[in-house]
């Protein structure tokens, strides 16, 4: 694994995909234990108001903060934190471990950014594994916009129409995807049973441990701690 190339691709395109990182075996294991959590359709967490408004049916879980760890074996992969390393520098935060999970006929995720864009070097590092196979027909691809770590804030418009430069990526069982949390992005609607990802978030040095409570949509900020509309946008 090239290492240094791996890094200035995903700082040149503000995400990163790489195949096969993790043994099918593993993600097998890891994708019953979330099966074994959610069942098949687990109740809402957000609020009304962000569900409809976001255009965002997802529900989040954070497995360490119930004294789950059997996901540990991720976050202490040898090579996954080299190259994290290798994009952070070498001091950086583990924010937390969050699987997000969407039942079947869902909308998935409008088009947003994780945390609001000003300061460059404040952000969100998604560190995405992906524990079943994302295909055209069980839908929930995930669309990413090139290079838009770079351009500020997402723009405004309707949440998910489609944008010219969106590029779908349908990661595999065991791909691991980094995403830069200021980079343009979406997840498609959900087709088949279920639809699941387990990100390790991760923050440069120095970043604010609230950085993604406020998330960028296209018609507007919005404050995950208090369930808040901070700012519409038209
Ligand atoms: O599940 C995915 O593919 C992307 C989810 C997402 O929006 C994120 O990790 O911030
Ligand atoms: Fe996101």
């Amino acid at each position: 694994m090239d290492i240094t190339a791996y890094a200035q691709q995903f700082w040149e395109e503000g995400y990163l995909v790489i195949e096969n990182f993790f043994e099918d075996e593993l993600m097998d294991q890891l994708n019953q234990k979330i099966i074994d959590h959610f069942g098949m359709t687990p109740d809402w967490d957000h609020s009304d108001e962000f569900i409809e408004k976001s255009a965002t049916e997802v529900v989040p879980w954070f497995p360490a903060r119930e004294g789950v760890l059997d996901f540990q074996v991720i976050e202490n992969d040898p090579r996954l934190n080299e190259l994290t390393n290798q994009v952070l520098g070498d001091k950086w935060n583990l924010l937390y471990c969050m699987i997000m999970f969407s039942k079947q006929g869902t909308k998935g995720q409008a088009w947003h950014q994780d945390c609001p864009p000003e300061n460059s070097k404040q952000f969100n590092l998604n560190r995405l594994i992906y524990t079943h196979d994302i295909t055209p027909e069980i839908g929930g691809e995930t669309l990413v916009y090139p290079n838009s770590h770079k351009m500020g804030e997402l723009t405004s418009g309707k949440p998910d129409e489609a944008l010219d430069k969106q590029v779908v990526l349908t990661p595999k069982k065991g791909t691991l995807v980094l995403l830069h949390g200021h980079t343009w992005h979406r997840v498609l609607p959900i087709k088949g049973a279920y639809r699941t990802s387990v990100n390790f978030r991760s923050t440069p040095f120095g970043t604010p441990e609230d950085i993604t409570d406020i998330a960028v949509y296209r018609n507007m900020r919005y404050k995950f701690s208090t369930s808040e509309v901070i700012e519409e946008r038209v």
